[in-house]
């Protein structure tokens, strides 16, 4: 891990107006590590964009210090800047006519001529950038027919082209389906470890955030931006602060969240392993509380034990019934 590549000192970000000023976030205190993968999570309009742009020099700051590797970033050059930090936007960019090596080839720009002709060597780190990201099958293909998913990663591939130790990530994982967001989140921890760049992207993927971020930055209006490991967060009761709304609590023992049912009923339940799991996940979101320390006059054996892959459900007065799925052992929990 490479300590403190950004420091952040007393950050303030938002917007001038004509009188007043709009201050988004406040007060913010920060390193940012190289060999980490850092997301940053909050809800619509907290300003995540706001900080990232500000960390990326788009937009001026408020007050406070952001330095990059020891140096005030107003004291970079743009071209200088271009050097130290890539940003990956995740707007649909409409490029027509370009192939996918080429859109990679213009992560060069800042070391190349005012042609931007590529040499031998920006043509190996263009090479090495694709094959970091694992795309060697569609370096000829055409940007404009690539998939959004496809897209994203080439769009990774120009940050690392660029060889900045930098690299931010504004909602890498948005438009992605679930699959995507999963391999999208694992390259970047992937390249942050390979590569040891400073990797900070934000993201609405809480659940993805905390199982695969180094650290995580929770921003909020009431208590601007906390940081800290997933686990820490977890343990120190911020990450349920966070996130406190009704129907949904944090659990603590496997550090998600989870939707909180309501319950009406409960069911004794006999049995382990994921076929335990599953009956009391169904029965649950069916408002049923199940496990093996209620009581109840009507039981359920999961049928782990046994193997022959029914459920068997006892009912008041001795009569027994054997099930195949969890679909039909809820039609008859209901009936009775
Ligand atoms: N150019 C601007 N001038 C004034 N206020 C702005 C400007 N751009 C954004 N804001 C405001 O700053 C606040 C933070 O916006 P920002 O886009 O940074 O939030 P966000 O956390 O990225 O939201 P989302 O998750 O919806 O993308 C919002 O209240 C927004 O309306």
């Amino acid at each position: 891990m490479n300590k403190g590549t950004i420091h952040i000192e007393n950050l303030s970000i938002g917007y001038p107006g004509k009188g007043d000023v709009k201050v988004v976030a406040s007060g913010i205190c920060a390193d940012i590590n190289g060999g980490e993968l850092t997301c940053l999570l909050g809800a619509n309009g907290v300003g995540k964009s706001t900080l990232l742009r500000t960390l990326s020099a788009f937009q001026p700051k408020l007050g406070g210090e952001i330095r990059i590797q020891g140096k005030e970033i107003g004291d970079y050059t743009d071209k200088q800047l271009s050097r130290v930090i890539s940003v990956v936007l995740t707007e649909k960019c409409d490029i027509r006519n370009m192939t996918v090596t080429e859109l990679i080839g213009l992560g060069r720009s800042p070391y190349t001529g005012f042609w931007g002709t590529l040499s031998k060597e920006d043509r190996a780190v263009v090479e090495h950038s694709v094959a970091l990201v694992g795309i060697p099958h569609l370096a000829h293909r055409m940007v404009h027919t690539l998939s959004d998913g496809e897209r994203q990663k080439v769009m990774i591939a120009k940050a690392l082209a660029q060889e900045t130790p930098v690299i931010y990530l504004d909602e890498p994982t948005a438009f992605l389906d679930f699959p995507s967001k999963v391999e999208m989140m694992q390259l970047l921890h992937h390249l942050s470890r390979q590569t040891d760049k400073t990797i900070f992207l934000s993201t609405h993927d809480l659940e993805l955030a905390l199982q695969i971020a180094d650290k995580i930055w929770l921003m909020d209006k009431m208590n601007g931006v906390t940081i800290g490991t997933p686990e820490d967060l977890s343990l120190n009761g911020n990450l349920s602060n966070f996130f406190a709304r009704k129907g949904i609590v944090f659990d603590l023992e496997t550090g998600l969240f989870r939707v909180d049912n309501e319950y009406t009923s409960q069911i004794h339940l006999v049995g382990h392993g994921q076929r335990y799991a599953m009956v009391r996940k169904a029965l649950q979101r069916n408002g049923i509380l199940a496990n093996r320390n209620v009581t109840s006059d009507i039981c359920i054996e999961t049928g782990d034990l046994k193997g022959d892959g029914t459920f068997l459900l006892h009912l008041p007065g001795g009569q027994e019934v054997r099930v195949g799925t969890i679909e039909e052992l809820l039609e008859r929990v209901k009936d009775n």
